[in-house]
């Protein structure tokens, strides 16, 4: 497979992701809607623990989809552990979804409704796979945190992210990103749903224990506008176009359950 044929627009958009990857129409696919009346409570979910206080940030990256910091994963010094997961999962970068100018742009949606936008911190299972490209393509692989971000007064430490996106406008770039820990990021009460699901952008691999944060964080318009200066296209492409609606919109459930920690 080379290159990347898929994206956002109307062309190559989630409504027609199908006819390269038959998994978009799977029965374990992400994201969904979440309905806190018929999530189950479980109360042997323990809580979920993000230790990412010995993280190494390496880099923020625009990889025509949307902007990533990665993170060195060649040991267990971050990882999220506990709640449904089994074992340590090591983080290995973070990324954004969003909407247009005064449009939500989460991919999970709370019955019915969407956030602003949502940050996903992806970890794999380094006990049982060797390699982030193992783990993804299992159904153990990969555990994404999820956060929903709404709109508000400035968040304190996005602006650390929010002042280094003019170095990654077009796809393709990236730049140092060093000492950064993304602990800044969560909110404060870690509650959470989670549920059996999979990649939300294609290859749509069905591998992702989802654990999604209850309590959104607030940043404001002014920061998010900022996520909307970034292009999809390569600097020396023609066409610009602004990177945004870069969600998928939710999957149906397939009988699944969302469990709630509580
Ligand atoms: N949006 S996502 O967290 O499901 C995701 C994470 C990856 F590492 C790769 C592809 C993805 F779609
Ligand atoms: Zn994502």
């Amino acid at each position: 497979m080379t290159g990347c044929n898929w994206g956002y627009g109307k062309e190559d958009g989630p409504s027609v992701w199908h006819k390269n990857y038959p998994i978009a129409l799977g029965k374990r696919q992400s994201p969904v809607d979440i309905i806190p009346d018929e999530t189950v409570r479980d109360f042997s979910l323990g809580p979920i623990v993000p230790d990412y206080d010995r993280c190494t940030s390496v880099n923020i990256s625009n990889n025509g989809h949307s902007v990533v910091v990665e993170f060195v994963d060649c040991d267990d010094r971050s990882v999220i552990r506990g709640g449904p997961l089994d074992n340590p999962y090591r983080l290995k970068q973070f990324h954004f979804h969003w909407g247009g100018k005064g449009h939500d742009g989460s991919e999970h949606t709370v019955g019915g409704v969407g956030y602003t936008s949502e940050l996903h911190l992806v970890h794999w299972n380094a006990i049982k796979y060797r390699s982030f490209r193992e783990a993804s393509k299992s159904s153990d692989g990969l555990a994404v945190l999820g956060i929903f971000l709404e709109t508000g007064d400035d968040h304190r430490w996005l602006h650390v992210i929010t002042d280094a996106l003019y170095m990654v406008k077009y796809k393709g770039s990236v730049t140092d990103f060093k000492d950064f820990n993304p602990r800044c990021l969560l909110p404060s009460s870690l509650h959470y749903w989670t549920y059996l699901g999979s990649l939300t952008t294609p290859p749509l691999y069905e591998s992702v224990t989802w654990i999604l944060l209850k309590e959104p964080i607030t940043v404001s318009e002014r920061q998010l506008a900022m996520f909307r200066m970034l292009q999809f296209n390569a600097e020396e492409e023609d066409e610009r176009m602004r990177m945004e609606n870069n969600f998928r919109p939710p999957q149906p459930l397939e009988g699944r359950t969302v469990l709630s920690s509580n």
